[in-house]
């Protein structure tokens, strides 16, 4: 299953309302939306008071990813959005477990953040408590990032303690996805693939539709068997 969401932090913000027009008619399923507080990263993206607006303004389910310390703090803070998704870094967690079973009170599906250089081990004893592990393929809190391809083999990792459970979390994958580096990603399990500047918010020729479609074209090319490519 490949489910993609649209980096709302890399749409023209100064025009946010077409912005999400234009995404739903590119039919994105998730809109990853970026907390940054300066702290966790040295940038600041995406308060409650815009994502409240971007939530009443669309109907595109929200996946906020909170690239932030102290998650307890912005969990609260966003939790009224009812986005359906909230992740928070592993690094920076006080409690994971009582940090896991807030967002599960808020009746938000909870997920796991591990930065690039993070070792999988760190999210090994929460895997069956969450709904989603975002494998961040770029350190979090820029847009525009080179891949970094060592988070390849995190995945492999990350698939070899969930093959034999039952219910898998999704495997969420973000920074610099495009036609490049997905077919990889593809392999290695991820189910969910946020577009950025790579494929999307750019100025090249297309419309969101025109190039979400694209991608959803590799994907299904993809899944043909070799010889029909
Ligand atoms: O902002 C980030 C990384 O923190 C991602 O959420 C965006 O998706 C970046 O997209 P690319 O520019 O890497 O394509």
């Amino acid at each position: 299953m490949s489910i993609l969401a649209a980096s709302i932090m890399c749409a023209n913000q100064l025009n946010l309302e077409e912005e999400l027009r234009e995404l739903e008619k590119a039919e994105v399923e998730l809109l990853h939306c970026d907390v940054m507080d300066g702290v966790f990263v040295n940038n600041l993206a995406m308060g409650p008071y815009v994502l409240e607006e971007i939530k009443k303004a669309t109907t595109i389910p929200l996946d906020i990813h909170l690239a932030t310390d102290t998650p307890a703090k912005y969990i609260e803070m966003f939790a009224p959005i009812q986005p359906e998704y909230i992740s928070f870094h592993v690094e920076v967690s006080g409690n994971v477990r009582k940090e896991i079973e807030l967002i599960k009170e808020k009746g938000i599906k909870p997920a796991l953040a591990l930065s690039p250089d993070s070792p999988v081990e760190m999210i090994k004893p929460y895997l069956t408590d969450v709904s989603m592990i975002l494998m961040m393929t770029v350190n979090p809190g820029f847009a525009g990032q080179k891949f970094n391809y060592n988070v390849l083999n995190k995945l492999d990792e990350l698939n070899a303690l969930l093959k034999n459970m039952d219910n898998k979390p999704l495997i969420e994958v973000d920074g610099n996805i495009n036609r490049e580096t997905i077919p990889a990603l593809l392999e290695k399990g991820a189910n969910v693939y946020v577009l950025g500047t790579s494929e999307l918010f750019n100025p090249h020729e297309g419309t969101y539709k025109e190039k979400v479609d694209r991608v959803k074209q590799l994907f299904t090319d993809m899944s043909k068997p070799l010889k029909t490519r």
